[in-house]
């Protein structure tokens, strides 16, 4: 399946609209993960970027068939890939929503964290870190990622140390997520084009933006940075 099957791209006004397509659970493997990350490339011009998803769920985090059928020394294309998209976002000059429409499990929890801001279904979908039941071990940049991203110490024991499947509305209360959305996948788009465009007319300095962003979540950055497409690295190590 060619990346541009994966992801859909669209303009609204000056929002850079990303869809992962499809009906399945979006698990994250090479393929997919270069199909976003061509599509966040492609957001130039923007004034910001939405990553959103069709159907029941957002992502379920890595594609663990793939793992299986995938000769072992193709693994580390898994944490490239995955670390390389992190920066991406990370460097991004320009604001960043993800739209949660559904289930955002593991890996695909953390992706969604990786944006600047989250709005989420609130009928339908969890934010779970599965991996304590699943008996995934995380590795150091996505607890990181969940350290700096969840910084209530609580809310972070009961995602990762309890496996809670939080909804959209707990997940507001305990501060890791914006916003709640009622109605479908595609109020949810809305909302969170809505939330971008505003972030996108207050017309600020791209670069400042990127440095920012890098500043206030350094041990991530520091974690991905040499993996991403930013500057500082050369083309993706996928
Ligand atoms: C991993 C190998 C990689 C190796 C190489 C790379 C290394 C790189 C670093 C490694 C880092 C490791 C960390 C990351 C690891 C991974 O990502 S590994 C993959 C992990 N993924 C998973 O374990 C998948 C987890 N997902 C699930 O368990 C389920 O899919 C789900 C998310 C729990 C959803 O289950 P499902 O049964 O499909 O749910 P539904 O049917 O949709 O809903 C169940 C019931 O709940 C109701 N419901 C849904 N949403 C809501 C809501 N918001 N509010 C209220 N109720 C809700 C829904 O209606 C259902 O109700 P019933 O119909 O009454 O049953």
């Amino acid at each position: 399946m060619e990346s541009k099957d994966l992801c859909a791209v669209e303009r609204r006004g000056r929002v850079h609209l990303i869809t992962i397509t499809g009906a399945g659970d979006h698990r994250l493997n090479p393929a997919l993960l270069a199909a976003i990350r061509s599509a966040v490339a492609a957001s130039d011009g923007a004034g910001a970027l939405v990553l959103a998803a069709e159907g029941k769920y957002f992502s379920n985090g890595f594609d663990q068939a793939w793992v299986r059928t995938a000769p072992p020394h193709l693994h580390a294309t898994m944490d490239g890939g995955f670390r390389a998209l992190v920066a991406d976002l990370l460097a991004l000059p320009v604001p960043t929503v993800a739209a949660v429409t559904g289930h955002a499990a593991a890996a695909g929890c953390a992706l969604a964290l990786a944006h600047d801001a989250v709005v989420m279904r609130g009928s339908r979908g969890f934010l779970y870190m599965s991996e304590v039941d699943a008996g995934i071990k995380i590795v150091d940049f996505f607890a990181e990622l969940i350290r700096e991203k969840v910084p209530d110490a609580a809310a972070r024991r009961d995602l990762l140390l309890r496996g809670d499947k939080m909804t959209a509305a707990e997940a507001v209360r305990r501060g890791i997520v914006d916003a709640a959305v009622d109605g479908g996948v595609e109020d949810v788009v809305a909302a969170a084009v809505a939330e971008a465009e505003r972030l996108a007319a207050r017309g600020w300095d791209g670069e400042v933006v990127a440095e920012i962003r890098k500043a206030v979540w350094p041990k991530v950055w520091s974690k991905v940075k040499d993996h991403g497409a930013g500057p500082a690295a050369a083309r993706p190590r996928l």
